[in-house]
């Protein structure tokens, strides 16, 4: 048995924006959304075992190891390819759960593409983007490599070139369980941004929306506190269902200015936009 561990990034992701566009007959939100990466990561080390085993060394706290996306992601690969080996996973988590910034979705993403290249099962990406979305809607995102504006359900993806942009993250406190929100959302139709083209949307940041953002602001005041605190220097936005909310900035500087305001009450990070997925071209 070998014990040496491989080292792979997984990146946080922020929806610069969200519509709701739509509802398929099993209850999945049909979307329009531009995922952005940024440069915020978990780590994920692997180790290929020769005993077949999936074993997590190091269980998240309230998640069980059978739950956890990257066991889930390494079984399915198993599965789907009768891979007689197996890999011991540690993962160092920096991105907030729940937090509406795809972490478990990227951790899952990174162990697809990461076993895929360890254990020789020669996917494409393409099929290794179909197994992800088993796994979530928005797994496919990061195996696609490239910032992107998705629609269907948040697997139909196209690449999106975006500026060079800073973002001031900050975590509310709360934890905004996605399905529930969606669920809240129901009927609530689309906004008045149907029809405008996305690139012209994104060319500033006050014109861009989230969907779920109402729905969330009124079921947590924290998130509506941040929206607000936020304002004084621009345009938030809520990422995906929440609860992280981030400010897009020019610079580095500005940024840091912004945060250093904040972080005397909340909690979060200054990030750089990325222009891909860190592993792209290299697993
Ligand atoms: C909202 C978004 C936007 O990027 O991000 P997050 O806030 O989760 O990061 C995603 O669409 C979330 O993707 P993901 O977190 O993978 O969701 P999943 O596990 O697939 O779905 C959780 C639940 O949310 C609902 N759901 C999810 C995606 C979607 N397009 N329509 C839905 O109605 C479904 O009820 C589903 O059971
Ligand atoms: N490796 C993992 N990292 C984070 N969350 C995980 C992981 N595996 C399973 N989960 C579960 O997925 C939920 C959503 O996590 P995450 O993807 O980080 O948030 P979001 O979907 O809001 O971006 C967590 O609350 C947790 O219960």
């Amino acid at each position: 048995m070998t014990h040496y561990f491989h080292s792979y990034p997984a990146p946080a992701k922020l929806n610069l924006l969200l519509h709701i566009v739509g509802k398929r007959a099993d209850g999945y939100h049909l979307l329009e959304t531009v995922f952005r990466f940024i440069d915020f990561s978990d780590t994920v080390e692997l180790s290929v075992r020769d005993d077949g085993q999936i074993v997590l060394l190091n269980p998240i706290d309230g998640v069980e190891p059978e739950q956890d996306l990257t066991v889930r992601a390494a079984r399915l690969l198993q599965q789907r390819s009768a891979c007689p080996l197996g890999a011991s996973i540690r993962l160092s988590k920096r991105i907030p759960m729940g937090g509406g910034l795809g972490g478990g979705s990227s951790d899952a993403a990174t162990v697809l593409l990461a076993l895929n290249h360890l254990w020789q099962t020669h996917y494409s990406r393409e099929q290794l983007m179909e197994m992800g979305l088993q796994l979530g809607a928005d797994v496919p995102v990061f195996i696609f490599g490239k910032n992107a504006l998705a629609t269907g359900i948040g697997e139909k993806l196209n690449e999106i070139n975006l500026k060079p942009a800073w973002y001031v993250v900050i975590h509310p406190g709360v934890h905004v369980p996605t399905a529930e929100i969606f669920k809240k959302f129901a009927g609530r139709v689309l906004t008045e941004e149907g029809g405008i083209s996305i690139m012209r949307i994104l060319e500033t940041t006050q014109q861009r929306r989230n969907a779920l953002q109402p729905v969330v602001s009124e079921l947590y005041p924290a998130v509506n506190e941040v929206l607000s605190e936020l304002k004084k220097y621009g345009s938030p936005l809520m990422t995906g269902s929440g609860a992280c909310v981030f400010l897009e900035c020019q610079s580095k500087e500005e940024a840091d200015k912004v945060y250093q305001a904040m972080s005397a009450k909340y909690k979060g990070f200054v990030a750089e936009g990325l222009n891909s997925h860190p592993l792209l071209d290299i697993v």
